[in-house]
């Protein structure tokens, strides 16, 4: 079966402030349907490049870029636009809610840009479903200022729910939240998998990492398979569990699985 998303080869080089800098240098990725893989790396070395690669905001000088099987690497800005809000779903460290609107009306604003038209009432329907599924159906009417930080963030990944898209980009989502808030944001974006949406989620947190199927590390314009070296002390919830009980994968089964 093909892969939801394949990157081959992918390269990208920045204008520095001195001289051009090489961020992606012969990037390989696959994400199959209902996969979920974490990007991990130092400050700097181009995850939110790669991710806005993915996201179509940008593309690529070289290599190849299929969804679904389909060559997108040169696809035309119209054309992007379109694919774009119609199969990727975005979730940022900021949330991103226009604050003069309520958390239904902020979520139902996807479905009206470039959705087609849907009447209302299904309209109403699929937004609340969407705020069900993250937990907050209750604070639909609700504005942004009355939500705390993990509630906005769970408005924001409904609103990049609402569309069903096939897969969801997250860049550093839990960066602004605390961490038992962070915990619940994550396993929410990772409950969406189960649907068949495939995950990307860029982060610094190795507890978050270890929660999606496939842990990969940016360097050198490259995806390597990670390894957790914390120490088993230092690990906390599953990953500790999974130290502890000697299920850590090690970097060969993670290779195996890296494609
Ligand atoms: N538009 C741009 N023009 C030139 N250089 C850029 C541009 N955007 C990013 N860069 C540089 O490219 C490199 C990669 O940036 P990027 O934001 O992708 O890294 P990152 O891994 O996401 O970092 P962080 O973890 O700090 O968010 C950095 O050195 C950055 O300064």
């Amino acid at each position: 079966m093909t892969a939801l998303l394949e990157l081959h080869g992918i390269t990208k080089t920045l204008k520095g402030q001195k001289a051009p800098r090489t961020i992606l240098d012969g990037t390989d990725l696959t994400v199959d349907r209902g996969e979920s893989v974490a990007i991990l790396g130092r400050s700097g070395s181009g995850k939110s490049t790669l991710l806005s690669l993915i996201g179509l905001f940008d593309r690529p000088d070289g290599g190849q870029y299929l969804l679904d099987g389909r060559d997108i690497t040169r696809l035309p800005e119209r054309k992007a636009a379109a694919l774009r809000s119609a199969e990727f779903g975005f979730v940022f460290q900021r949330f991103f809610l226009l604050k003069h609107l309520t958390a239904a009306q902020n979520v139902a604003m996807a479905l009206v840009n470039g959705q087609g038209w849907l009447p209302r009432r299904k309209r109403r329907a699929r937004t609340l479903e969407a705020l069900d599924r993250v937990g907050i159906a209750h604070l639909a009417k609700h504005r942004p200022a009355r939500l705390s930080g993990g509630e906005q963030q769970r408005v924001a990944i409904a609103r990049a729910l609402v569309r069903e898209p096939r897969l969801l980009l997250a860049d550093e989502p839990t960066g602004a939240l605390d961490t038992e808030t962070g915990n619940l944001v994550i396993e929410v974006m990772r409950s969406a998998t189960e649907r068949g949406c495939g995950l990307i989620l860029v982060t610094h947190d190795w507890d978050h990492a270890n929660k999606m199927q496939r842990v990969l590390r940016l360097s050198d314009g490259a995806l390597h398979p990670a390894t957790d070296t914390r120490s088993v002390a230092s690990v906390s919830g599953p990953a500790r569990h999974r130290a502890a009980m000697g299920m850590d994968r090690t970097d060969a089964e993670r290779s195996e699985v890296a494609r």
